[in-house]
């Protein structure tokens, strides 16, 4: 039998908990599972268990499952059709252990255990994990049932944290979307920080403590209608009145009504307000104030402040962004975050030289969070689509015919092939890449103004990587869901909620093309920089490396493939900073002008410099791993990855110089060949290493057991629509009534 022993393990007298426990040499193999499968259902059915399809608890041949027994019940007992044992047998194809890879990813088999252990408990609270059941959000929510939805999950993630002490649900949301999808995920990611960034030490004594045991719940309020990628444009005005020892918010123009901040419709007791401040006329720019907005009692508006929901967006409808208007609002001298600029009674003004950096910190460290997570969404959608693609067949090859050959997996097609693995791989780099950077944002929050250098270094690695990781991460969840044909297309495959709550992230937090702006600026200073250039950077200084302009040899060696990004960074970086230059002394354009004309290309540059940071931190992280099959796999996915810019949308730069040339892109595509004949057995696996419960992922076509078709009927059974007709004959009456019969019977 395999099996030693059953025990309840949870509270007592539920059937909830189990530990299950196998010897060590029987549960290897998919065949020990299913001899198992009588006395596993026995038992099941003895503790009234209802059947639910999850299960990720492989290890070692000896599982300790200290989990809910619906992770091991239905598995072992119907695995039993095709699309399930194709997944299976596409996992047992795996050349590496993904277990170690997720170690990898999530840093340490502890951290592993933490964040399964924080997901289950979540998944629980929130009912997600019965994947027998329709997903509540994919069922008749409306405007209000979505963020009903989110202030559920926000406040689980909420209670989460302070129980439990940990950290997983700051940055993401239990379905791996950034935290800006819950209503309270800003407080975490943008209000607190702020305070640590902006108030002075003895407001921080009084804020911080509220802020952290959620006394009090913060917005970050920065964007107007009027106004969003220009904060210098902003029109609220904080006007000091010394009498009264008080600031007056005020909004001067309907455009400078507040507009967006997340959680400011109905969420937020106080808001973090960016506004200009004014004394005796002078406009000194903008400050942070912090404003009470609601009765902390019963959570009315406070005095001369409007607030409201900004309706449906197209994605992240589970929170309130909403607006703001605020008529002459006083609020105490001590209101302004004082840390970088203060306002003595008198209405003397004092400010750091540094300050109107510093005041954006708040962005930089959210910048940081969305890059340091980002890829969790693209590694979710290629995870839904490869597993999809495993157990979906559809068609043949031209020049077979049906009766000769079966119809083949998607996965078996070449460009679905290139397609979701070069996603995979992406995912990859930019998890790398991510950790690089960490170091920039991390230690922000306590950053004082004596780290200006450090803090520009930041701001123009960040912006740079920030439009690069959303832009892969939109364009390739976008990819992923068009690889899933038209099952790709329902909500219930998990995909349109990814590309909804992705694709807005070249805009927020600041949009992409202003960003990569911003890390070309900094690169064209860089160019001409004194000695104490950072490393990152210094190669722009190397012109004189003839070994940077060594014709390309060997493509595909890792080595070889970073002088190459080099080369295209420097080129392009160099060529656009002679071309502003001579814009304006030969042209006569002024700086502006001259920026402006070469827009395009600077954008490009600052591409290419951050693809080549990219790929420098994978081909490192690669190399730091002990040999063996899974470096050998990060190997692959990094050589797919450099092969895949190369011969992609922004290739060019690589040949427009002749650096490479034609014969090099061919030897590319062969070479991408032989990756991916190597990398397709391990597609599975790779899925599996990001350890994705089936609850986060909210898929029918990307579920662990891959039983996708049963499962897809049975969600669709659920569909609130289907199930209300099923009351009613299975005609849709007031359909059939009012619309339907009149036109058959010529009664329109
Ligand atoms: C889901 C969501 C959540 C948000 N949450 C918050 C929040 O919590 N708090 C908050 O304060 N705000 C929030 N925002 C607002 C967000 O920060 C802004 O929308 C964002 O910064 C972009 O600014 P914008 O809307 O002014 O775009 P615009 O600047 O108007 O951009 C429009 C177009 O103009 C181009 N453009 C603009 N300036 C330049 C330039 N200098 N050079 C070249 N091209 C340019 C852009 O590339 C873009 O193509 C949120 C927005 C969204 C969508």
């Amino acid at each position: 039998m395999g099996v030693n022993r059953i025990d309840r393990c949870g509270p007592q007298n539920s059937s909830d908990y189990f530990t299950v426990q196998y010897q060590k040499q029987t549960i290897n193999s998919f065949e020990s599972l299913i001899r198992i499968q009588d006395f596993v259902h026995q038992h099941a059915a003895l503790a009234r268990c209802q059947p639910q399809t999850h299960w990720r608890m492989w290890k070692e041949g000896y599982i300790n499952l200290e989990r809910r027994w619906d992770r091991v019940f239905p598995v072992c007992c119907s695995m039993a059709n095709r699309q399930m044992r194709l997944m299976n047998e596409a996992r047992a194809r795996a050349s590496f252990d993904p277990r170690e890879l997720t170690s990898i990813i999530f840093g340490g088999p502890e951290a592993v255990k933490a964040c399964e252990a924080a997901f289950t408990r979540i998944e629980q609270v929130l009912r997600t994990s019965d994947l027998d059941k329709l997903p509540d959000t994919y069922g008749d929510l409306d405007r209000t049932g979505q963020f009903l939805d989110g202030l559920h999950f926000g406040k689980a993630m909420v209670a989460e944290k302070l129980k439990h002490g940990h950290s997983v649900f700051e940055p993401i949301t239990p379905r791996y979307w950034l935290a800006n999808a819950s209503p309270f995920g800003l407080h975490v990611v943008m209000f607190i920080p702020a305070l640590k960034l902006l108030a002075a030490p003895e407001q921080l004594a009084y804020w911080l403590p509220l802020a952290e045991s959620y006394k009090i719940i913060g917005a970050y309020c920065q964007t107007e209608l009027g106004h969003g990628s220009f904060i210098r444009g902003l029109q609220t005005t904080a006007t000091f009145d010394p009498p009264n020892d008080e600031f007056i918010i005020h909004s001067p123009t309907t455009s400078s009504t507040k507009y967006w901040p997340a959680g400011l419709g109905y969420s937020a007791s106080h808001a973090i307000v960016m506004a200009c401040l004014i004394i005796e006329n002078r406009n000194h720019g903008v400050h942070p104030f912090i404003v009470q907005l609601r009765s902390l009692e019963d959570y009315t508006p406070l005095p001369g402040i409007e607030l409201g929901d900004i309706g449906l967006k197209a994605g992240y409808n589970s929170v309130d962004n909403g607006y703001a208007v605020f008529t002459h609002v006083r609020i105490p001298r001590k209101h302004l975050l004082a840390r970088h600029a203060q306002v003595a009674p008198d209405g003397t003004y004092t400010a750091d030289s540094s300050r109107p950096k510093l005041v954006y910190g708040t962005m930089l460290f959210a910048r940081g969070q969305l890059v340091a997570n980002g890829y969790l969404q693209l590694a979710q959608a290629a995870t839904i689509a490869l597993r999809y693609s495993v157990v979906r067949e559809q068609g043949t090859l031209p020049f077979t015919s049906i009766p000769e050959v079966a119809e083949l997996p998607l996965l078996a097609f070449r460009a679905q092939q290139q397609r979701l693995l070069t996603l995979m791989s992406r995912a990859f780099a930019l998890m790398f890449a991510a950790r690089s950077a960490g170091s920039a944002y991390a230690a922000l929050p306590d950053q004082g103004h004596t780290e200006y250098r450090s803090l520009e270094l930041a701001h123009a690695t960040l912006a740079g990587l920030k439009a690069y990781a959303t832009q892969t991460v939109a364009d390739g969840v976008e990819d992923a869901r068009k690889c899933c044909g038209g099952h790709g297309y329902l909500a219930m495959s998990g995909l349109p909620d990814l590309v909804a709550t992705t694709t807005v992230l070249a805009t927020l937090e600041g949009e992409n093309c202003v960003m990569y702006q911003q890390t070309a600026r900094f690169l064209v200073k860089c160019v001409h920089g004194g000695a104490d250039i950072d490393a990152t950077v210094a190669y722009l200084q190397d012109s004189a490396d003839p070994e940077l302009l060594r014709p390309a040899v060997d493509i595909l060696d890792s080595g070889e493939q970073l002088r190459i990004f080099r080369h295209r960074a420097m080129r392009l970086v160099k060529e656009y900073a002679q071309a502003f230059s001579a814009s304006q002394t030969r042209d006569g354009l002024n700086p502006a002008q001259a920026w402006n004309t070469h827009m395009m290309g600077f954008i490009s540059a600052a591409h290419a410099h951050v693809e080549y940071t990219v790929l420098q931190s994978f081909v490192e992280a690669v190399h730091q791993l002990d040999t063996g099959p899974t470096r050998l796999v990060l190997q692959r996915l990094c050589g797919l990855f450099a092969l895949g810019c190369i011969d992609g949308p922004h290739g060019l730069g690589f040949f427009d110089d002749g650096h490479l040339r034609a014969t090099h892109l061919r030897r590319a595509h062969v070479a991408v060949g032989e990756l991916l004949d190597n990398l397709v057995p391990d597609a599975v696996a790779l899925t599996d290493a990001w350890n994705f419960s089936d609850a986060s992922l909210a898929s029918a076509l990307g579920c662990w057991d891959g039983n996708v078709y049963e499962r897809m009927m049975r969600w669709t059974r659920q569909v609130p629509l289907n199930a209300a007709v099923a009351k009613t004959g299975n005609v849709f009456r007031p359909g059939f009534e009012e619309f339907i019969r009149p036109i058959l019977k010529g009664k329109l």
